[in-house]
């Protein structure tokens, strides 16, 4: 067991109970650079998910006080609660030790994330508010609830027992927070970065219930000390958790929402990645330690447009994927290197274009919707002949664009003989994009079998009679024969970072008949 000192003299404390605390952090989809984001020198298109992930806090454990032990529950899994007991010694350090019963409960065997998270979050609270404050917010004993929305998990057997079609509108008709009764080991996760969406959410959780930050340190500004803080340490957990560095876009996106992200270097981790835990780790987390180089530009998608995510049946390894393609790229650099410029440049212009889009809006709202609602009634192959005005041009570069970008991803996959955009899926994804107001797709982060994305346009409120180019991919989707392909999160509002939430509200949803308590 690591162990933990303060800084600060014990003083006598005026003990002034904590309430409850409540946090949520978005899930991901990289839009586009998926295997360039984890070089220093390219960006991705990264969107947040409106599936968020919940961390629940409170003050004792069922309600009885239960000194400085903690559980963790995650009541939508079988088997899925974990529990802890924070030592404190003498000489003022601070450990926390999985408790007998975790193993007797036939806990899975152990949760490294939820585990990681506690224990380290304890250490940056000792070092920060001191031993006697520590040790009176934990002397009550700790509950912690930790929710993912249901689109983190697939939902197919909740649909199927409840005789449901595999549609969009059937997902609202799922109580949130839907028991699996399957444990994590056997659940299909979807690919929305639940791990990242689920320590960003605890570990912020855990450092506004200690006050080592104050709920004001949240906002979205890529620029706030706090926020970067809270990044900085998701970033740690998690890496800690997952046993390597990866790009990190999906902590950055659960902490500071839809972005354009650019890699930290890596190094910046190495220090803390061994099993020694430095004893102080403050320094290296802090939100101004410059050592944390990634660039975060915000990014939303223009206005009348939706993001469809489907689950496809087959999984993917992404680390076997990454592992491949890096290897291929090392095997033949100047190859890659023209690839990596071409889709990275082109990547870039994907972005540009989706950007100038929301400028055009700004710019004369009714002409863009005019637009929009035309465009709507016809397959993006057709835009660019269709009109000239600005608009319609636009788009039409943004569709061209994605297709430009599947192209090189199919080209990565073909030099590197890895699955990124598989044949299955290159036929799934043209069906939706000869669809009418569909903008464009692909598959996201890794590729593979996971998922597709596809960003359709959508009518203006007073154009209700326009066709819903949502529905007609969701028809391709119910009718597609060679995989099952199942609706996922379908959002328009470009979702915030990690924020603060009502923690009343938090827990009249966890209340709900839906939702099984354990
Ligand atoms: N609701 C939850 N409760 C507890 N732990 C969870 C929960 N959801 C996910 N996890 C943890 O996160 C791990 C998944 O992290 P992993 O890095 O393997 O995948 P991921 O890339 O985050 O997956 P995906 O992007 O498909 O969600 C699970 O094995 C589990 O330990
Ligand atoms: C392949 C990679 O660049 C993106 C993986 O994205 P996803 O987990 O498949 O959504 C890996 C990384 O960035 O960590």
């Amino acid at each position: 067991m690591s162990s933990r000192s303060s800084t600060s003299n014990p003083e006598p404390v005026v003990v002034e109970r904590a309430g409850p605390t409540a946090v949520s952090a978005p899930g991901k989809v990289l839009l586009a650079g998926g295997y360039l984001v984890l070089d220093p020198k390219y960006s991705g298109i990264v969107v947040s998910t409106s599936a968020r992930f919940y961390t629940f806090i409170r003050e004792r454990i069922d309600g009885q006080p239960a000194g400085q032990k903690i559980v963790v529950k995650s009541p939508q899994f079988l088997r899925a609660s974990w529990s802890y007991q924070v030592v404190f010694t003498k000489n003022g350090t601070v450990g926390l030790v999985p408790s007998v019963e975790n193993s007797l409960l036939g806990s899975e065997r152990k949760n490294k994330f939820v585990q990681l998270a506690l224990e380290r979050v304890l250490f940056l609270a000792i070092e920060k508010v001191g031993y006697q404050l520590l040790k009176v917010a934990t002397d009550q004993g700790l509950e912690i609830i930790i929710v993912g929305d249901n689109d983190f998990y697939s939902q197919r057997n909740q649909l199927s027992e409840r005789g449901l079609p595999n549609v969009i509108s059937s997902l609202a008709q799922i109580p949130q927070f839907a028991y699996t009764d399957c444990s994590l080991a056997d659940v299909h996760k979807t690919g929305l970065g639940s791990s990242a969406a689920l320590i960003t959410s605890l570990v912020t959780g855990l450092l506004v219930h200690f006050k080592v930050i104050g709920a004001a340190d949240l906002t979205d500004d890529p620029k706030s000390v706090g926020k970067a803080f809270v990044h900085n340490v998701a970033q740690y957990v998690h890496c800690l958790a997952q046993g390597k560095v990866g790009s990190g876009f999906d902590v950055s996106s659960a902490t500071f929402g839809s972005q354009l992200y650019t890699r930290f270097a890596p190094e910046v981790l190495q220090p803390l990645m061994g099993e020694q835990v430095p004893t102080k780790l403050q320094p290296f987390l802090i939100g101004t330690n410059a050592s944390w180089n990634q660039r975060i530009q915000p990014f939303k998608l223009p206005p009348q447009t939706s993001l469809m995510l489907a689950d496809v049946d087959a999984g993917t390894d992404t680390p076997a994927a990454v592992g491949r393609v890096l290897s291929w790229k090392k095997s033949d650099p100047q190859k890659a290197s023209e690839l990596w410029t071409q889709l990275g440049a082109t990547n870039d212009q994907l972005a540009a274009a989706l950007s100038n889009l929301t400028a055009l809006h700004t710019k004369n709202p009714a002409a863009y919707a005019a637009a929009v609602d035309r465009l709507c009634g016809q397959p993006p192959k057709q835009w660019a002949a269709s009109s000239k005005d600005e608009v319609t041009q636009a788009f039409a570069l943004a569709n061209k664009l994605t297709e430009v970008i599947r192209g090189y991803m199919r080209e990565m996959g073909r030099l590197s003989q890895v699955p990124i955009e598989p044949a299955e899926q290159t036929r799934l994804l043209d069906a939706c994009l000869a669809q009418n107001g569909v903008v464009g797709g692909g598959v996201p982060g890794a590729g593979g079998y996971d998922a597709i994305w596809i960003l359709t346009l959508t009518a203006s409120k007073a154009n209700a009679a326009a066709p819903s180019s949502m529905s007609e991919v969701e028809s391709v989707w119910t009718g597609w024969k060679e995989m099952n392909v199942s609706p996922l999160s379908c959002g328009e509002s470009m979702e915030r970072g990690v924020r603060v939430e009502n923690p009343e509200t938090v827990l009249e949803w966890l209340k709900k008949p839906g939702y099984v308590q354990h």
